[in-house]
């Protein structure tokens, strides 16, 4: 079995090899934006526990089950307006796996090994219904009549086991003999040249006893689901097994577009971290897709982030703590702030064609950090046990007010504060012109410093929400029906001044431009935008107003277009921005719910 890594890549130095052990380098350069690889045949590509019955176990896609109430209405502006939900059918054998067709039942049966699987899912739901199996208490899962959900690890190292079993050799490659032997794990180098026998810290983990508790419990749980257990070293081998699917395993989840699962594949598990990367992977049902953020030349290595790096060190030094090492890009040696990277980010003058198109704002921003005390508690992680959306950003927002004086609105938790806002009003109490209002300051004075490329997915998700928001409110500011819908009316006058038509065709045109680069044809969030455009494009009497914005997205620097696109587009954005902060206080603030009402 040869592992060849795709055109492009290479992998380069040797695996335990201080101070990062093996690495990806380019061996031909890639613009930003641009695609460097894709890979399609991932040793794994599972939906995780809490999405194994609301995904098709094969392609990936979200759906419904059968029989199931449907779920609550999704955020509509990352999910195609037109699009019924797929219906799901379970496999009728371990009546856990479910299913968008037969064709990916067919593909699933033969090449995800669902062949072996099967009977292996059986006997965890004749052992473990009830939900009390071995593995029951290692992360989400359960059973029910439907057949038992396995925890996500669980069921990952019980398919690599019977994949290994079974002789399959790109297993063997990866994960090596080993795991069920319980010996020395052999070196895939010796038979292939490429050695992607998967790095699995099993020291690091093995120091935290807890941690180290809770993998042997749910390697007991794959060994007993797979058969095999009854062998002690057996057990310690697929604790090894856990440990590398801990370690190279991609989360593949996505609220917006309602997607969750993991993904592995031994070369992209090649790419090693930074806080300031010069690639990212975004996915695509099984294919993962890794693209360049900034300018890569032949022989530099690719890095990604692993975690959000936008937060702040202490934060990002959390989440990498699951990694096993200490963090050296320049971003945490000398702990720069967002405002920091931006500012001598060489991907700035990409903006030019975006809704912060003020270079030198982007470069020279007129933040005051003299005014900016420490952050507290600032963590976008740990204010997840709060109930709600509103609750998580009232409980924050005292971290907020001191950053909000410094105009740093890209450092966390500001961002995430008004996103949940955002959402509170959007989802909640479907007051689109506050969520409009949120939707801006967002777009134009947060994500573009926090996220300096234009084609980064947030990127792209900020503009599509405020051209999705401006959909909703368009209609209802014609009716008159906009001032019973919100109670702001300085906002709902701005908002009817504005031609929010052209507004939304603008920004529909830089989603458009920037989807494909930010993930891929088939991206949703591009879907939506293309449908939503189409749609604009078929209206009546407004020629005039799309030949210049076609103008506009031809060439930025169109005098005509240009100018168009700033007093139509740009400065009622502004103004729909500006009143951002006092809604967030009056909601958020010390006598909350006297929410402004001029
Ligand atoms: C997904 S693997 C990456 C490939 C790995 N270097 C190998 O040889 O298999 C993740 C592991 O690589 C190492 N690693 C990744 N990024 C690193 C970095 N920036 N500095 C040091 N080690 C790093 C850590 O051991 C981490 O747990």
């Amino acid at each position: 079995m040869t592992i060849v890594p795709p055109q492009g890549l290479r992998i380069h130095g040797e695996s335990g090899k201080p101070p990062r052990g093996r690495s990806l380098r380019a061996t031909k350069s890639f613009a930003p934006g641009s695609r460097i690889a894709t890979f399609s045949n991932p040793l794994l590509a599972l939906p995780d526990a809490a999405h194994t019955r609301s995904t098709c176990n094969w392609c990936l896609r979200p759906g419904v089950e059968k029989g199931s109430p449907l779920p609550p209405p999704q955020n509509q502006a990352f999910t195609s307006p037109t699009a019924a939900p797929t219906t799901l059918s379970a496999c009728t054998g371990c009546r856990c796996a479910v299913y968008c067709s037969k064709a990916c039942q067919m593909a699933a049966w033969r090449a995800g090994a669902h062949k072996l699987e099967c009977p292996a899912l059986r006997r965890a739901s004749s052992r473990g219904s009830g939900g009390g199996g071995p593995g029951a208490g290692a992360g989400a899962g359960g059973a029910d009549r439907s057949g038992v959900v396995l925890p996500t690890p669980v069921r990952a190292a019980l398919l690599l086991l019977l994949r290994l079993a079974a002789g399959d050799e790109a297993v063997r490659a990866a994960v090596g003999d080993g795991v069920l032997s319980g010996g020395r794990r052999a070196g895939a180098s010796d038979r292939t040249g490429v050695d992607v026998m998967l790095e699995g810290n099993v020291a690091g983990f093995a120091r935290d006893e807890a941690v180290w508790k809770d993998l042997g419990m749910q390697a007991v749980a794959a060994a007993t689901y797979a058969g095999m257990e009854g062998l002690a070293e057996r057990a310690e081998g697929i604790r090894e097994l856990l440990c590398m699917i801990q370690t190279n395993t991609f989360d593949r989840s996505d609220p917006d577009t309602d997607t969750g699962g993991i993904f592995l594949d031994p070369v992209l598990a090649m790419a090693n971290h930074s806080c300031v990367p010069n690639a990212f992977v975004c996915f695509s049902g099984r294919t993962a897709i890794l693209r360049a953020e900034t300018q890569i030349h032949e022989g530099d290595e690719i890095e990604i982030s692993y975690v959000d790096n936008t937060l702040s060190k202490r934060e990002r030094q959390e989440a990498l703590r699951l990694y096993h090492f200490q963090c050296t890009c320049p971003r945490c040696v000398d702990d720069l702030d967002v405002y920091q990277v931006c500012q001598s980010s060489p991907l700035v003058p990409l903006n030019s064609f975006s809704l912060q198109p003020d270079l030198i704002r982007l470069s020279d921003p007129p933040i005051d950090r003299s005014l900016c005390r420490p952050v507290s508690v600032a963590s976008k992680r740990s204010s997840g046990l709060v109930a709600s959306p509103l609750e998580r950003a009232r409980s924050q927002w005292g971290d907020c007010e001191s950053l909000i004086r410094a105009k740093m609105f890209a450092v966390e938790p500001v961002p995430s504060v008004l996103q949940d806002l955002l959402n509170f009003y959007h989802l909640e109490k479907q007051d689109f012109a506050r969520a409009l209002s949120l939707a801006c300051f967002l777009a134009t004075e947060s994500h573009p410093y926090a996220h300096v490329a234009p084609f980064k997915p947030w990127r792209v998700k900020g503009v599509m929400l405020v051209a999705s928001l401006l959909s909703q409110t368009a209609p209802l500011a014609v009716t008159g029906e906009l001032a019973a819908a919100c109670t702001h009316r300085d906002l709902v006058a701005a908002l009817s001044r504005c031609d929010q038509v052209s507004m939304c065709e603008a920004l529909l045109r830089l989603v458009v431009h920037y989807g494909p680069m930010a993930h891929s044809d088939d991206w949703e969030v591009l879907r939506s935008a293309r449908e939503l455009l189409e749609d604009i494009e078929s209206l009546q009497g407004r020629e005039r107003q799309s030949g210049l914005l076609r103008a506009w997205a031809a060439d930025p620097k169109n005098e005509v277009g240009r100018t168009f696109f700033e007093r139509a587009v740009l400065r009622p954005i502004r103004e729909l921005a500006s009143f951002a902060l006092d809604i967030a206080s009056a909601e958020l603030g010390p006598g909350h719910g006297a929410v402004a009402r001029t």
